[in-house]
């Protein structure tokens, strides 16, 4: 297959993220965590390196929210019925989501600690 030229391939990559923003309710959620940290960020005037983490723990659950999103699709277009194994596949793709959430709260926790009750 012919590759799409550069700003055509932006573009479908804009059409995905703007498509998980419009139909899938968790990515949904996670963006207002996303925006709650940057309001935190400002307010607390963080640290740079607190800033790069904060920022990278967030996107890692938006990473992993948007893989698990891919996978469900994939799962529900290879076997729209009850399969186990499926059952299996989408489970542990949602693991992966939650593993990405506990980290972020953790770490949030451990540098939000000290601006909230100081
Ligand atoms: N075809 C299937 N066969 C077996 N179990 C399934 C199947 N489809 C879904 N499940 C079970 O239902 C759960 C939820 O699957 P579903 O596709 O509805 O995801 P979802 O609720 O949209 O998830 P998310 O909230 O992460 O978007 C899966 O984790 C799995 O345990």
């Amino acid at each position: 297959m012919k590759k799409p030229p550069l700003h055509k391939s932006f573009y479908y990559t804009f059409k995905g993220l703007f498509w998980l923003l419009k139909n899938e309710r968790n990515f949904q959620i996670h963006c207002l965590g996303l925006l709650v940290n940057l309001i935190l960020i400002f307010y607390f005037k963080l640290q740079t390196w607190e800033i790069v983490t904060v920022l990278s723990v967030t996107f890692g659950v938006m990473i992993t929210e948007a893989l698990n999103t891919c996978i469900e699709k994939i799962c529900d277009f290879i076997e729209p019925n009850f399969d186990k194994r499926i059952g299996v596949i989408k489970d542990v793709a949602g693991a992966a989501v939650l593993i990405a959430s506990i980290l972020a709260v953790v770490v949030g926790a451990i540098i939000y600690w000290k601006y909230i009750f100081s």
